[in-house]
């Protein structure tokens, strides 16, 4: 339902809160509604229709009715011209349009008019809600006619009534009533009785519960409305009534007829008390119009006076403000619930249509409006304390049962869980705490001194491989470069790193000893328990959870250790990065001296300008930086040495990979899979033999001077599994001898090598063993039959031919190699001289324009 009120024009809308619906379920069920406002413009009556005065209301349609509309103008001509018809003595017309509820022609019947205000209410009424009805208008609007009506007419008060015993009828399966109906008068500010006349006025009663009450007032029962219509005519006969000027049955004084309904609920003792008030006011009006003098002009001055107050306390409600001066007028305090109070509230507004009324029916569309805005909050009446004291006894007999059952069971319960407590069970079950307690700290001994021993060997294991790393820096470092502090430097180190890797290999290899007999204990000791565990459950389930905090324990020790191992790993890789990174600090300076010194021999190639250029843009783009939520993926190594599996705590890991890039490392030595021997080991008889040729990838092969074993026949042997080997995708079919003049140096092939058929060694018999470090090497002899020479397929595109680059003065055809001193390349590790030119060639992947140029990085 949507309330507007346009006074001027239809800018003025002013949209209302929608009305909840009543809700059906206690009497805390408030609902928020505006009083509905129904205009009712009735006909003019045979005065007016004599004097012909203009009508000023227009009803537009049912919501809206325009006042004081636009009249026509008739068109004026003169000498057949059409003169501007400007009256400026005529007042302007108004034109105000007004929304209301509903609004009524003048041609709606009372029948009409019920239909749109009080049998929408009445449903209101039956679910609990007081609900009040009045008719405002000045003198002769209709109001007594709307509100009373005739025989032939009757009002709405009739119809109401009538309309509520039909209700009352279709609700009479479920529900009791009781209907008492009061008529009264409020006559010059006094209350009077309509149905019992009486010349002594009642007084007026707030009650908490019903509200505005009537002292002293009678309430008649009704069975029928005829019964009312009859009692109404009554009543009205004793009402004042006096002819004026305006009216010639004119009501002087406010007519409250006031309908009381009981409900009672059959099935439940749920009570509701309600009250329908009706209301037909005395006329507003002007003494002028009335014409009224003496008493009419005192009892119009009264009527004035408690409409005045109704004005005013409507303006009040309307504006929302908290105090409403009720208290002014017995007709407000008798209004009091109608209006601002818990009622559902509906508003008649007579006026005449004719302009002998145009401001008297202004002023109630002012009035109308006005009340529009009045916001109510209505409540149900609802009675629940109702209840018959029988019913009380019965109520609280079943409760007192329903604890007495449940004091019960709650003993019985009480007394079983006792039961289940025995004292016998209750020991066993604290033995056997006991016996897993002891029995758990012992294997937290022993575990803890597995995963003492298991950190100790990842500690170990990356110690040996950051030494070996710094050795290899040494090697590469000092590889191919002559000079004496090198030399002693390398000599000096390589017994010490001999000796590490000794060192550590024998505290590996008791360390592992030690693990498997702690692993075995440890494994002995954890059956011992689980048995423990599984026995203790299931003969006391309640060690449940004993048993689980205990294995919960057991994870989190090893969760620590490995936690202190990862710390103690990334401490010693913190250290390790430190020196490394002093280290590499001064590589770039280094590098560059070496590159401006070569530039100004004019002697940079092209490729070592590349590879400078590589290095300053690896240099600035720094892109090694690994974010947290990158994933890391350790290779097997990093697995190895940051795992701890109890399950598995002998890794095998195969320490033999190198972790930086030397010059040795630039190749795929195709057999080194088999782990390092120790020193001692190798200072006997070679068993394990490394092998010279490696394959950097398909395009190069190497033959490695360096290597400590030379067994060609081998070696060529394993170059074939090079096939095998899907990652080195290489494709060796055949081969041819190498030639001697290529020892020791590096080829590039333009495209994959091809081998033609085997090398065919021979031992040399006058070429000397060496001593130290040589032992590790053996010789070869290398036939010079050209059908067995390594051949290079393709030139190399880079230099347009194929030559190897020779470190050292080119020797002849298979004779040998002239000693050079230095660390890896001529000069053996011990001292002695090198019998190189059979001994083994090095082949690597750079261009032959400059020895400084490295291979590139490739191992994939
Ligand atoms: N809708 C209507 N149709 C026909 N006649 C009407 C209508 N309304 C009012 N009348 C007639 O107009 C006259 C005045 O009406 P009524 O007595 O109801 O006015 P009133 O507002 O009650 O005046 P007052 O305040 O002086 O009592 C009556 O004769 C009534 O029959």
């Amino acid at each position: 339902m949507v309330h507007r009120v346009v006074e001027k024009g239809p800018g003025l809308a002013r949209q209302k809160a929608p009305v909840t619906a009543p809700s059906r379920s206690g009497s805390t069920q408030n609902m928020s509604a505006n009083i509905k406002v129904v205009v009712r413009v009735r006909p003019l009556n045979k005065k007016e229709k004599d004097l012909n005065n203009r009508v000023v209301v227009d009803v537009v349609d049912d919501k809206m009715l325009v006042f004081d509309p636009k009249e026509e103008t008739r068109p004026f001509f003169y000498q057949g011209v059409q003169q501007p018809n400007k009256n400026f003595l005529k007042r302007a017309n108004k034109e105000l349009k007004f929304v209301f509820d509903h609004v009524c022609g003048q041609e709606a019947t009372n029948q009409d008019v019920f239909e749109t205000t009080t049998k929408d209410i009445l449903a209101s009424l039956m679910e609990g809600y007081n609900c009040s009805v009045f008719v405002y208008g000045a003198t002769g609007a209709g109001k007594t006619f709307t509100m009373i009506g005739n025989q032939e007419n009757p009002g709405i008060t009739y119809l109401t009534m009538e309309h509520l015993f039909y209700t009352i009828d279709s609700f009479e399966k479920d529900r009791e009533f009781d209907i008492g109906v009061s008529y009264i008068e409020v006559y010059n500010e006094n209350v009077y009785d309509l149905l019992k006349p009486s010349t002594t006025a009642l007084q007026l009663r707030e009650d908490a519960k019903y509200g505005v009450m009537v002292a002293g007032l009678t309430l008649h029962k009704i069975k029928t409305a005829r019964e009312l219509l009859n009692m109404l005519e009554d009543g009205n006969k004793n009402r004042t009534q006096h002819p004026t000027d305006a009216n010639a049955e004119s009501s002087r004084s406010h007519a409250v007829f006031q309908v009381y309904v009981k409900m009672r609920y059959k099935t439940s003792s749920q009570l509701r008390m309600v009250k329908l008030s009706m209301i037909d006011l005395a006329g507003s009006e002007r003494a002028s119009a009335t014409g009224c003098k003496g008493d009419r002009f005192k009892e119009g001055a009264n009527i004035n006076k408690s409409l005045l107050s109704l004005g005013n306390c409507i303006n009040k409600l309307a504006d929302g403000s908290n105090y409403i001066p009720y208290r002014d007028s017995k007709l407000t305090r008798l209004l009091k619930d109608s209006l601002g109070g818990n009622c559902k509230t509906v508003m008649i507004a007579n006026v005449s249509p004719s302009s002998l009324s145009y401001e008297d029916t202004y002023n109630t569309l002012k009035y109308a409006a006005r009340a529009n805005k009045i916001q109510l909050s209505i409540k149900k009446n609802i009675v629940d304390g109702d209840m018959r004291l029988s019913q009380y006894v019965k109520i609280n007999e079943e409760l007192k049962k329903k604890i007495k059952e449940l004091e019960a069971k709650l003993s019985l319960s009480s007394v079983k869980n006792v039961k289940e407590i025995d004292p016998a069970k209750e020991k066993l079950s604290q033995q056997w705490r006991q016996r897993i307690s002891v029995a758990e700290n012992a294997h937290a001994v022993v575990e803890n001194r597995l995963l003492s021993m298991m950190s100790r060997q990842r500690v170990l294991a990356l110690r040996q491989q950051l030494r070996k790393r710094a050795f290899q820096h040494v090697v590469d470092l000092a590889h191919r470069c002559s000079s004496e502090p090198l030399d002693q430097m390398c000599t000096e180190d390589i017994p010490r790193q001999e000796r590490a890797a000794e060192s550590y290999m024998k505290q590996s290899i008791q360390l592992e000893t030690k693990m498997v007999s702690a692993w075995a204990e440890w494994a002995e000791s954890r059956k011992r328990l689980d048995i423990m565990y599984n026995q203790a459950v299931s003969d006391h389930p309640e060690l449940i959870d004993f048993v689980q905090n205990l294995q919960t324990q057991a994870k989190l020790r090893l969760v620590e250790a490995r936690d202190n191992l990862r710390y103690k790993l990334l401490s010693i890789e913190h250290q390790e990065i430190k020196s490394f990174t002093d280290y590499v600090m001064d590589m770039p300076s280094m590098l560059k001296k070496l590159y401006l010194t070569l530039k100004g021999y004019d002697r940079v190639p092209s490729s070592l300008a590349e590879e400078y250029l590589e290095i300053m843009k690896k240099a600035k783009s720094a892109k090694n930086i690994v974010w947290s939520d990158e994933e890391f993926q350790g290779d097997d190594y990093f697995k190895f040495v940051t795992s701890l599996d109890l399950d598995k705590p002998i890794v095998k890991f195969e320490d033999d990979v190198s972790l930086v890039q030397t010059d040795s490392d630039d190749f795929c030595d195709i057999e080194n899979h088999e782990p390092r021997l120790s020193a001692k080991k190798r200072k006997g008889t070679p068993v394990k033999k490394e092998t010279p040729v490696k394959l950097l990838n398909n395009e190069t092969i190497v033959i490695n001077d360096s290597c400590e074993s030379l067994d060609v026949t081998r070696n060529l042997s394993s170059a074939k599994k090079v096939k095998r080997e899907p990652h080195l995708n290489v494709d060796i079919e055949n081969y041819k001898t190498i030639d001697p003049n290529c020892l020791n140096s590096t080829f590039v092939m333009a495209n994959k090598m091809e081998w033609k058929d085997n090398v065919k060694t021979e031992p040399k018999a006058n070429v000397p063993v060496k001593k130290g470090l040589s032992d590790r090497t053996n010789f070869i002899n290398q036939t010079n039959n050209p059908q067995y020479r390594a051949k290079i397929v393709k030139p190399v595109p880079v230099v347009g031919k194929v030559a190897p680059f020779r470190r050292n003065p080119v020797p002849t055809v298979g004779g040998p190699r002239p000693p050079v001193a230095g660390f890896g390349s001529s000069v053996a590790r011990d001292g002695t001289s090198l019998q190189r030119n059979n001994q083994a060639v090095r082949t690597r992947e750079r261009f032959q324009t400059h020895p400084y140029s490295r291979p590139a990085l490739n191992r994939k």
